[in-house]
């Protein structure tokens, strides 16, 4: 009997051979033979193979965008990695409190679906020819591989493909980390292959509990929000594009702002805050908007600003001719950002068509919002329903959402005060903001009646300088009012001494007439007296 060595011996001898022809083939048959060659071979190993086995690529032939379904596959063996696999990678997870683990590369795992077994691994293939880049490229393709026996092709194909998609996407979405991304000022040439949008970790605690307003309205936004967000089939089956807009109006620090992150909180979108300013052209908010993921909030601030684009234009040249005129000397800051702007040639007809062109259907779930302090000077075709589906008023604070404060600020439901801030706060105009800001206690154990009393003398103070301002808004109005009654008045008497001239004119006029009329006659009786008298003096004679 041989012993362990001579068949260690053997096995050893076997591989080198296997090797050694292995590296001749590769080395000297032509590539065509070879083909042929590894082809029957995997047929031979298929007969007596009954595993099949399916690769799924972090990216796809593009190499753009990373793979949804390689992304869900990942997320949901994570799930179960850390209990099955023994090799590791650890991320950092969501509010980077926690870590994620997931599989190694090249490690193994077997999961269970329906009381059948199957094999998932990770690989990863490194291109080994090198191309002359002007920018770093990673030639790493990583994939993962999902072995099971033949005879449940249908079952994994048709139900467990499909089910643990589903389940990653979620997993995707409960674990991912929210992001707030700006647009990338347009850099030309240069930055052509630079990322359209740069991104930071959202991380906003607005929610709508501590959003003061009327809790009416309030429910009335959340429901409208639950509704879009469960929506894609009603959408689809009225042929619209899933998409809503959302305009939110009213003075500042009425919050508006505060607003958009408590919908990307309790939705759990991201937030693109698109700053219109620093788009060049039409075509460029078509390349931000393809780049946008879906689940989102696309967020224009302060529209009335970004969108006064023919005044914007008028007023550029009125500060060139005020440069240029009076020789001062030219900040390069400002000048730089006046270029900017005067770079950008966004249209309103393209903003039209970012909110619901074609290109607005690529993707879906998106919630595009315009946020601005004056409603009345947006062109009405960029707000109709449609565009900015529905139309939020964010106002002065009222009684409940003091209320609402109250409980956020100083953690009480009730308290004495709150019955002469009723009074003081509904005939008051204070905005949230400047509310919250009387009720923030100033010292760390900060009394809440102290701080209700801060907030009644402001209150106090608002209502004496709302009406101080009302008294001199009435006397500067009487003032006008007199002004313009005595501006009439001396026109009436202007025009009256116009019509008086006129008429004395016309009538020294016509007393001249008269005048030179009976002159006239009296000059021609003179003369045909004269003839006359002529008459008979030659008649006499
Ligand atoms: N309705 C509100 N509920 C709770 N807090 C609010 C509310 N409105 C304003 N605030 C507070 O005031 C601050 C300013 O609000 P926010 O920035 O949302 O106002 P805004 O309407 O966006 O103002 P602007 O028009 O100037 O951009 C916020 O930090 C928030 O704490
Ligand atoms: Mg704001």
């Amino acid at each position: 009997m041989a012993s362990m060595a001579e068949i260690w011996t053997g096995i050893g001898s076997t591989l080198a051979s296997i090797m050694f022809v292995n590296a001749l083939v590769q080395q000297y048959l032509p590539y065509n033979i070879r083909f042929y060659i590894e082809k029957y071979f995997h047929k031979v190993i298929g007969f007596a193979n009954p595993y099949i086995q399916i690769s799924f690529n972090e990216y796809g032939v593009d190499r753009l965008k990373r793979c949804e379904a390689y992304t869900a596959i990942e997320a949901y063996l994570s799930s179960k990695s850390s209990k099955l696999a023994k090799r590791l990678k650890a991320q950092i997870g969501k509010d980077s409190k926690n870590i994620v683990l997931s599989m190694d590369d090249h490690e193994e795992m077997t999961d269970e679906f329906q009381g059948m077994k199957l094999w998932w691994s990770t690989s990863k293939t490194t291109n080994k020819s090198q191309q002359i880049s002007f920018y770093p490229t990673s030639d790493e393709k990583r994939f993962l591989k999902l072995k099971f026996h033949r005879k449940y092709r249908d079952i994994i194909t048709e139900v467990y493909l499909n089910h643990i998609i589903e389940k990653g996407k979620e997993l995707v979405v409960e674990n991912r980390q929210r992001k707030l991304y700006t647009n990338n000022p347009n850099t030309g040439y240069y930055g052509y292959k630079k990322s359209l949008w740069s991104h930071v970790v959202f991380d906003h605690p607005a929610t709508f509990k501590n959003i003061a307003m009327d809790p009416v309205k309030k429910q009335e936004i959340i429901d409208d929000l639950v509704t879009f967000s469960k929506g894609k089939e009603y959408y689809a089956k009225v042929g619209k594009a899933w998409k809503r807009g959302y305009l939110l109006y009213g003075p500042p620090g009425t919050g508006k702002s505060t607003m958009i992150a408590a919908i990307a909180n309790f939705l759990n979108y991201d937030v693109y805050d698109l700053e219109l300013t620093a788009v060049k052209e039409n075509s460029d908010l078509r390349k931000l908007l393809i780049e946008t993921s879906n689940k989102c909030l696309i967020v224009i601030e302060d529209i009335d600003c970004s969108l006064d684009l023919t005044g914007q234009r008028k007023k550029n040249k009125a500060d060139d001719d005020k440069n240029g005129g009076n020789g001062e000397v030219k900040n390069p800051v400002k000048e730089k950002e006046k270029e900017e702007r005067k770079e950008s040639k966004v249209t309103l007809s393209g903003l039209l068509n970012f909110i619901d062109g074609l290109w607005s259907a690529c993707g879906g779930e998106r919630l595009i919002i315009f946020t601005t302090n004056y409603v009345e000077k947006l062109d009405p075709a960029l707000i109709r329903r449609g565009r900015m589906d529905k139309h939020i008023e964010l106002s002065y604070c009222g009684f409940e959402g003091f209320k609402i404060l109250a409980k956020n600020y100083l953690d009480i439901d009730y308290h004495e005060l709150f019955e002469p801030i009723k009074c003081l706060i509904e005939e008051t105009q204070m905005t949230p903001a400047d509310v919250a800001e009387n009720l923030m206690p100033k010292t760390i154990n900060g009394d809440p009646e102290i701080c209700l009393n801060n907030l009644i003398e402001g209150l106090e103070k608002a209502k004496e300088d709302a009406r101080v301002k009302a008294e001199e808004e009435a006397k500067e109005k009487e003032m006008e009012m007199k002004k313009q009654e005595e501006e009439k008045e001396v026109q009436s008497k202007q025009d009256e001494a116009a019509k008086d001239n006129e008429s004395k004119t016309a009538t020294d006029d016509t007393e001249e007439c008269d005048s030179t009329a009976k002159e006239k006659t009296k000059d021609e009786s003179i003369h045909s007296n004269g003839k006359e008298c002529n008459g008979k003096l030659e008649n006499g004679k």
